[in-house]
């Protein structure tokens, strides 16, 4: 039988997962969301036609995963409003909010819970999200599989041995559907400036980097090898690969990405454990 999962907050990242789960067969009737409005809930049943509900402890009570998928400054109270419900009933529960610590959320749920905390991300929606796990002692190996079965429906999972590497995982592939977002806004406007209508240029921008994505996953060749294929000696390619490195394109994506992973740590001082 599938695992019936409640997912606590019924957002953009939770209805991500959902879409995915249901894409690769999870029968809708088996997946709850809560919200405490009705106006997030109704399109979701009307999507997917998942059980939904406003009562938060009422919605885990038969669940044997919980994903709590709201935004981190609410987590607190989510967390305090389910703990008896929690640790009466003992399911897997999977944080999937940025910086909050195991620590953090196992003091607002009572401690000593399965908890596995989890950074996807929202391509998970159509079955290519990326997500990095971690598991606190008290998850089982059972459970574990649990987890990446959950995740390996809409994407790939990536365990990681140490919490604080969920961070990085954060600024790599948590954040990052957004740094190709910015890149498709700004090929579009170049190539509107270069002369193409708006509609061809994004268009071309986007399933060009769906064909380099899918290029880099399927071949054996690194992406510098794939980049040199693509670049003539003396020809096009090469003039617009050495404007990106003079003008510091590596040293931009690094900075904004420590940028991220340290918004992530600050989050968790902010918003963790008082
Ligand atoms: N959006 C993204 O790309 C990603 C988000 N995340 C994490 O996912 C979490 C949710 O983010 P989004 O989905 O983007 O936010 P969102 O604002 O789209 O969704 C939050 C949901 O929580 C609900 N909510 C608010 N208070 C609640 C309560 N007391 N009980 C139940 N539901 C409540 C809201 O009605 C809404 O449905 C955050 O912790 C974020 O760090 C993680 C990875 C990627
Ligand atoms: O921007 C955020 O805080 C969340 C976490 C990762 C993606 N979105």
């Amino acid at each position: 039988m599938a695992s019936r999962v409640t997912f606590i907050g019924a957002g953009n990242m939770a209805s991500a997962i959902i879409g995915g789960m249901i894409d690769n067969g999870h029968p809708a009737t088996a997946i709850t969301a809560t919200s405490p409005s009705d106006a997030f809930l109704a399109p979701l049943h009307e999507r997917f036609g998942i059980r939904t509900n406003t009562d938060n402890a009422a919605a885990v009570r038969d669940a044997d995963v919980v994903v709590l998928a709201v935004k981190p400054q609410v987590m607190r109270d989510v967390c305090e409003g389910l703990r008896d419900t929690l640790q009466r009933q003992r399911p897997l529960v999977i944080s999937v909010a940025a910086g909050l610590t195991a620590e953090s959320l196992q003091a607002w749920l009572g401690g000593g819970l399965p908890l596995v905390r989890c950074m996807p991300n929202t391509p998970s929606l159509v079955g290519a999200g990326a997500a990095g796990l971690y598991a606190t002692p008290e998850v089982s190996a059972e459970q574990r599989t649990l987890a990446s079965e959950l995740l390996e429906a809409v994407g790939i999972v990536e365990w990681v041995e140490e919490e604080n590497l969920l961070d990085a995982v954060t600024a790599v592939s948590g954040s990052a559907p957004a740094y190709f977002f910015l890149m498709f806004e700004a090929m579009e406007e170049a190539g509107v400036k270069l002369g193409l209508p708006a509609e061809t240029a994004r268009r071309l921008a986007i399933q060009t980097a769906l064909g380099a994505a899918r290029m880099a996953q399927q071949s054996d060749l690194t992406p510098d090898r794939l980049k040199r294929n693509v670049m003539s000696p003396g020809g096009t390619t090469e003039r617009a690969i050495e404007h990106l490195e003079q003008a510091g394109l590596r040293g931009i994506l690094a900075d904004a990405m420590e940028a991220c992973a340290a918004r992530a740590r600050e989050m968790a001082e902010e918003l963790g454990q008082r």
